[in-house]
């Protein structure tokens, strides 16, 4: 069976990364992810990353570029993170209930979903060294 698509967006900004707090499921709430969700059949994941952090955060990126690696969720779905910039507008929790910017030393000081953090330590000696 083919896994469905979720994308999640690592914001950058002046050297840290957008980190967003989920509400839900229960067993997730509480937990810290990228912002994003599921590719729609028909669409691309830039696309999709594009238009979850529009309906999530209130403000539109641009994707750079993927970050190496796909990081399977559970039996059905599969991460892939793209590195994104703000284009327009400042990221205000719609859904979730709270937002941090991530300095390369604060990677770690958040529970971070299990799929998520083979991605951090690409995020931080690549992208967000000095
Ligand atoms: N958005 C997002 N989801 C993640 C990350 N890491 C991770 O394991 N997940 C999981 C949590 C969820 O089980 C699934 C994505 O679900 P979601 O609720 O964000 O997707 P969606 O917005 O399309 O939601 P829905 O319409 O299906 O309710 O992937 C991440 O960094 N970002």
């Amino acid at each position: 069976m083919t896994r469905v698509l979720v994308v999640g967006a690592a914001v950058l900004r002046d050297g840290r990364v957008l980190a967003a707090r989920r509400t839900a499921p229960p067993e997730a709430a509480g937990r810290w992810e990228f912002p994003g969700g599921k590719v729609e059949p028909g669409e691309s994941p830039e696309t999709a990353v594009v238009r979850e952090v529009r309906e999530e955060l209130g403000c539109t990126v641009a994707v750079e570029e993927w970050l190496g690696g796909e990081v399977p969720i559970g039996e059905r779905h599969l991460l892939r993170v793209a590195l994104a910039t703000l284009v327009e507008g400042d990221p205000v929790p719609v859904e979730h209930d709270r937002l941090r910017w991530l300095g390369p030393d604060e990677l770690d000081d958040v529970d971070w979903l299990e799929p998520d953090r083979p991605f951090l330590p690409v995020l931080r000696q690549a992208r967000m060294a000095p």
